[in-house]
């Protein structure tokens, strides 16, 4: 495979993978836009209906024209993709019923001096795990654990227990107390060792066991999702803060309903919830409400769960530029499918599928050069994380909330009428599969791309279905039957057990020897 100079465009970003200048706005959780706070206009539900039916059936995926005049022009989309806060100065929410915005990277020097910037503080961080030493790893026997392995730069902690004292324990900033599901045995405790990661409404760190009690390798080393609360959050209740009780509880709902649904999840290819700073956090319906009735500062929350040493997807895709393997993108995908089938199944749906939500168990290279070998047959590589839009629905229930990330979201989330939550997931997981494919998103401009089409928006291209083949034109692969499948009108998207069907997917669940119980 090439890497994506195939296009012979330099300038044509990778997994949008981008700088444009103005900053991408911080996403909202999906209680920004309760399913049922969400008023559908009647032009809207039109638009969609009429989308539907414009497309040809000859040609379902890229049609030539369509037949909505409103699309001409796509400032009539109903759906704003950007968020501007009405007053720059400060981050407040974005209005009900806008999109939240993806998170775009930057090339990680760029971030590090915009992070330095106060005003884009919300600018997504890029701060990616290193892969291991290559050395380190070659004297383990088994397939490492995280548990198991020493980590860059950090020789000189490991081993080196604290015997729990907690009253010294808890003067140290860097010490995490922790208390442990199911029944929130604790205080435990963690030392911090680095920043991971962050998204717009956490940090996430990783962070080492200190405290001998504990003989559960998994908990070693954990990480720590620490809850950034927005600005309107932070200013506290004043007259000049009408939205603080409306904000306060609408962040409280989003993150009840993220622990209780982690909390509910037991699958190998989906991201662990080990435990929480604050027993408050899963146990009462109103946690933050609760905790501030006690004291008016709000409260730490630190969700502490299972640690991907090989850091997030996209960042892997984007240190191997186009030259992933394609077995390695079949075994990824097809436990990604294996971790959305399990969610569908107990009626969960995701809403924010996409490469950087992907997290690898290992670093790339160690999968790479252990491909063949049984031990990594005999358990996922991968774990699906952030379950921040995540949602419990009843079986066929539609959904309202127009939430996701712009380059994944479906057409009918772009449109704002009710959507099949399990149908969008089906759609992201069609553009993961295409980016992996031919290095690019499918909705970005086309490789040498006219002026014209380059100035149309992602949501423009979504709407028409505007997606089309490049590195892959000529090349027979059963994966392009799942993209193809995926990334079409509603009526004919394939569901997961249709993907999960596929013979792209068969083909590795067959060899696999993961325990799913
Ligand atoms: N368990 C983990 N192990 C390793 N890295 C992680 C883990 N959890 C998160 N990360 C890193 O941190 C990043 C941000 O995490 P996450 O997406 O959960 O935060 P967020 O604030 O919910 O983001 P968003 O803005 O999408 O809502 C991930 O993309 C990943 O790179």
């Amino acid at each position: 495979m090439s890497g994506n100079g195939s296009s012979g465009s330099n300038d044509m970003p990778i997994y949008g993978y981008r700088n444009k200048g103005s900053p991408k706005a911080p996403k909202l959780s999906q209680t920004e836009f309760d399913d049922d706070d969400v008023g559908i206009d009647n032009s809207t539900e039109k638009l969609h209906l009429d989308t539907d039916i414009a497309i040809s059936k000859d040609n379902p995926h890229t049609p030539l024209m369509i037949q909505i005049p409103a699309f001409d022009n796509i400032q009539t989309l109903p759906t704003p993709m950007t968020y501007t806060p009405s007053n720059s100065s400060s981050t407040t929410r974005s209005p009900v019923n806008t999109i939240h915005v993806a998170k775009r990277r930057r090339d990680p020097a760029i971030s590090r001096k915009l992070n330095d910037i106060s005003n884009l503080h919300q600018q997504r961080v890029i701060s990616e795990l290193p892969p291991l030493p290559l050395g380190q790893s070659q004297r383990i026997v088994s397939l490492p654990t995280v548990n198991e392995e020493q980590l860059p730069g950090d020789s000189n902690k490991l081993g080196q227990k604290i015997v729990g004292k907690p009253h010294d324990i808890k003067e140290d900033s860097d010490v995490l107390e922790g208390y442990l599901l199911p029944n929130m045995d604790g205080p435990y405790h963690w030392r911090i060792v680095r920043e991971i990661g962050a998204g717009n409404f956490s940090t996430v760190y990783l962070y080492e066991l200190i405290d001998d009690r504990i003989s559960d390798t998994n908990l070693r080393y954990v990480a720590v999702k620490r809850i950034k609360y927005p600005q309107e959050m932070l200013r506290g209740a004043s007259e000049d803060n009408p939205s603080y009780k409306d904000t306060l509880s609408r962040f409280e709902s989003s993150l009840t309903r993220e622990l209780s649904v982690l909390q509910s999840l037991n699958h190998p290819c989906i991201i662990k919830l080990l435990g929480v700073n604050d027993p408050v956090f899963v146990k009462r319906k109103r946690p933050l409400n609760d905790l501030l009735a006690q004291s008016p500062t709000l409260p730490p929350c630190n969700i502490i769960t299972s640690y991907c040493s090989g850091g997030d997807l996209l960042a892997a895709a984007m240190q191997f530029a186009g030259k992933l393997d394609n077995w390695l993108i079949q075994r990824i995908f097809s436990e990604v499918t294996l971790a959305v089938k399990y969610l569908h199944e107990n009626d969960v749906i995701h809403r924010d599928l996409k490469l950087e939500n992907i997290l690898l168990k290992y670093p790339i290279e160690y999968i790479i050069r252990e491909g063949n070998n049984a031990s990594l047959w005999n358990q996922n590589i991968i774990e699906l994380a952030d379950f921040g839009l995540c949602k419990k629905i009843e079986p066929d229930e539609m959904c309202t909330a127009r939430c996701g990330s712009e380059d994944y979201v479906s057409p009918e989330i772009l449109m704002g009428v009710p959507y099949d939550g399990k149908l969008s997931d089906t759609w992201a997981l069609g553009v993961i599969l295409y980016a992996l494919l031919e290095d690019r998103l499918p909705f970005d401009p086309p490789p040498n791309a006219m002026a014209r089409q380059r100035n149309r928006s992602t949501s423009h291209r979504i709407a028409r279905f505007e997606w089309k083949w490049n590195k892959m034109n000529d090349i027979e692969s059963d994966a392009k039957e799942i993209v193809t499948n995926s990334l079409t009108r509603k009526s004919s998207r394939w569901n997961i057990e249709q993907i999960y069907e596929s013979k792209y997917v068969q083909e590795i669940i067959s060899n696999l020897n993961i325990n799913l119980n």
